[in-house]
């Protein structure tokens, strides 16, 4: 077995046959997925040796290891579901024992998390495929009974993963206990084959992720070993007693850990659509600003500041709050481990409004680089374009945007409710409480003003919600057709709170740590923080008109103010980019190479288009020109 040192960047990045001498954009769907794959393996041969001395651990942080495939693999890396969902599933949902026995081959299998179907991905309630329990063989026999039961999405299910979770609804001596997570080998490890009982494929062409392998898979008495249900929290016996979970909702924990991930997911994609756009706007000169003046740096205008900077700020934005959220995640599952949920509905509640509003802004901001780059940034070779199908997806996988701001909202109107009974409240939510006390406090234009005066709006919102739902119940409406009713409001709750919740973080982390860094970077990320923070209070001051004091007044002074950091930040723009550190090779772009040789670049990239192998295309003597010739007058 060829041994690899523990890579860094530049050790994996020189490794010659990680190179492509084609451009992804000009192989076709199965060739992009076979080159993926024979990168993907090199790059899995080196984590496995890596890896060989470190336990799984259930809640590990995503190492730069994740960052160096996004350069190899520039679309997705089909291995990915194996490090994100598969390995923290069974570290997260089995017992001690079955984790040994599942991941005892290490890096020898490759898994995936089989969990959407066809007919079902929000409502998990809903998921048809079962697994019955044999007490005769002791054994539980898998099914898709429909075609809608069929799981369809899982990534690295089509041609990739050998083994995978599944969730499936338990059924034990006729009863259904519901959805739970069983651990399934699906391809023979020599042949790769899949195994008797399974049809198994990949579900097509998508806008991105295209070499994600997304796949299907439906199940045909197909039987496993009833030690293969994940038992860390409910189990089902020999004999065919069901053991309850003490929280049901801890099957979905593999949910939460992505959501948490993707927040600090989100921060690295921003950074580098940043990079890219920062860096092309300081080498793109077009236009005049002063008539007798040369062409500008497209930088130089005031509305391309206002179109990327915020781009920077939110890629810290996203950074320091996706620490923070990791550090409540990570305490919370040491307080599950130790018996105690008490916290698990509000780590629920954040992770879905986080997640929620770091994908939604990723993929918006990431377009609006992508625009702020002109004609150029719509080519593939400026990289714009996989950086938004990529950051889009995320909005929808791993909890769909409006579904999991609903949850979210569902934990407001809980807390609202608690608060006006005079309960105290966890830190996160407990503005809820003094609402009636703050409502008409004086506006502070400054970045702890604003702070407040965004959780203002979202105990207003939320009050409105509340006071919805009660309207349409006392009109003869069930509660959860009052809350359908009031659904449009409850979203605007929770994307308020969300807002809130990043700007809160997001100044307050940066004030506390000002003290320790130089002078100079504190300013720098103290002007980004409040860039950050005025550019959404103004985004909100709608509002803010309507749930605080602020007056027009202090708008047209915090319109200033934000004006002013732009022209701040401006001098620093191309070294805050560069900060972030993401090497040619990683970024992947010709208009944000670290050179600035944008030109020459395109150029090179252009070259290497298939269709340029040739003067004259064969199409024209085949096709056109017989037509030419005939139509000739
Ligand atoms: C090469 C080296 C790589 C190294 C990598 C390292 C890791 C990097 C990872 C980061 C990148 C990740 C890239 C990933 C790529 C793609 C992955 C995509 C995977 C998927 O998409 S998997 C499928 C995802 N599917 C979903 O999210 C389904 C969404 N639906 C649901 O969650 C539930 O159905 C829903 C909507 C919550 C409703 O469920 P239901 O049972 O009906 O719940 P109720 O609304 O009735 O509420 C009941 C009650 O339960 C609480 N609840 C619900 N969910 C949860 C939860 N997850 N946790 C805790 N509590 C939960 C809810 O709050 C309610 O509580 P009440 O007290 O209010 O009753
Ligand atoms: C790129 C990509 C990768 C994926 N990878 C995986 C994977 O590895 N494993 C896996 O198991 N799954 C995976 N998925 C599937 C993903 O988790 C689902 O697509 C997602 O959960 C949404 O479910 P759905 O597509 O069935 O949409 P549905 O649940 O049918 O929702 C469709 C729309 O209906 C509306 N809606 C639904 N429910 C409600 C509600 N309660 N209230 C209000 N509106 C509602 C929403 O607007 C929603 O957008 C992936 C998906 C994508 C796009």
């Amino acid at each position: 077995m060829k041994c690899y040192p523990v890579p860094r960047e530049n050790l994996v990045l020189s490794i010659d046959n990680l190179k492509d001498d084609i451009p992804e954009e000009y192989l076709s769907h199965k060739e992009c997925y076979e080159n993926v794959i024979r990168k993907g393996s090199v790059l899995y041969d080196i984590f496995s040796e890596l890896s060989k001395d470190r336990k799984h651990k259930a809640h590990q942080a995503p190492s730069n290891a994740y960052r160096i495939s996004d350069g190899i693999m520039q679309n997705v890396n089909p291995f990915l579901l194996h490090f994100a969902l598969f390995v923290p599933a069974i570290t997260n949902q089995a017992t001690p024992e079955q984790q040994a026995e599942f991941l005892k081959h290490g890096f020898g299998i490759i898994g995936t998390y089989a969990q959407t179907e066809l007919g079902h991905g929000t409502f998990l309630r809903g998921l048809e495929t079962t697994a019955t329990l044999d007490l005769e063989t002791d054994e539980f026999v898998l099914n898709s009974p429909t075609l809608t039961s069929y799981k369809w999405w899982p990534g690295g299910l089509g041609h990739t993963a050998n083994h995978c979770v599944v969730m499936a609804q338990l059924y034990v001596k006729g009863k259904c206990h519901g959805p739970h997570l069983f651990f399934v080998q699906i391809r023979d490890i020599e042949t790769h084959e899949p195994l008797p009982g399974l049809k198994l494929g990949e579900i097509g062409a998508k806008m991105g992720f295209n070499t994600a392998d997304n796949g299907f898979l439906g199940f045909h008495n197909f039987r496993i070993p009833r030690n293969n249900m994940l038992m860390k929290n409910s189990q089902v016996l020999k004999d065919g007693t069901y053991v309850e979970s003490k929280n049901e909702k801890l099957t979905y924990g593999s949910m939460v850990f992505v959501r948490v991930y993707l927040l600090s997911d989100m921060a690295y994609m921003l950074a580098r659509a940043a990079t890219i756009s920062v860096r092309y706007s300081a080498v793109r000169h077009q236009s005049h600003i002063k008539p007798d003046e040369p062409e500008v740096q497209i930088l130089d205008f005031v509305i391309q500041q206002h179109k990327l900077f915020i781009s920077i700020a939110t890629s810290h934005a996203f950074k320091i709050c996706g620490l923070w959220l990791w550090q409540t995640y990570s305490k919370v599952m040491e307080d599950i481990g130790k018996g105690s949920m008490d916290r698990l509905p509000e780590l629920h509640a954040l992770s879905c409004c986080l997640k929620t509003t770091s994908t939604r802004d990723a993929g918006w901001l990431i377009e609006q680089c992508r625009l702020a780059c002109g004609g150029h940034g719509y080519l593939m070779s400026s990289n714009l374009p996989s950086l938004y199908t990529t950051a889009t997806a995320a909005i929808t996988y791993e909890g769909e945007s409006t579904v999991l701001l609903l949850q979210t909202a569902r934990y407001l109107i809980k807390s609202w409710k608690r608060a006006m009974e005079g309960e105290s409240l966890p830190a996160t939510v407990s503005f809820l409480s003094e609402y009636f006390n703050k409502r008409y406090n004086k506006w502070e234009n400054t970045p702890k003003g604003i702070v407040d005066g965004l959780k203002l709006v979202v105990a207003g919102v939320t009050k409105m919600c509340a006071e919805s739902i009660q309207k349409h119940v006392s009109r003869g409406q069930q509660y959860e057709e009052a809350w359908n009713s009031s659904s449009v409001q409850l979203i605007k709750a929770s994307e308020a709170y969300s807002r809130a919740l990043l700007c809160e973080v997001f100044w307050f982390e940066v004030d506390k740590v000002s003290s320790t860094l130089s002078n100079n970077l504190a300013v720098v990320l103290k002007q980004l923080a409040e860039l950050y923070i005025t550019y959404w209070a103004l985004e909100k001051r709608g509002d803010l008109l309507v749930y605080t004091t602020i007056s027009k007044d202090d708008l047209d002074k915090l319109q200033e103010r934000y004006e002013e950091l732009l022209a701040l930040i401006r001098p620093n723009a191309v070294g805050l980019v560069d900060s972030f550190d993401i090497r040619d090779e990683i970024l992947c772009s010709t208009l944000g190479a670290y050179d600035g040789r944008v030109y020459e670049r395109m150029m090179e990239h252009a070259l290497k288009s298939p269709l340029n192998a040739e003067t004259v295309n064969q199409s024209f003597h085949k096709y056109m020109k017989p037509v030419i010739l005939k139509h000739k007058i």
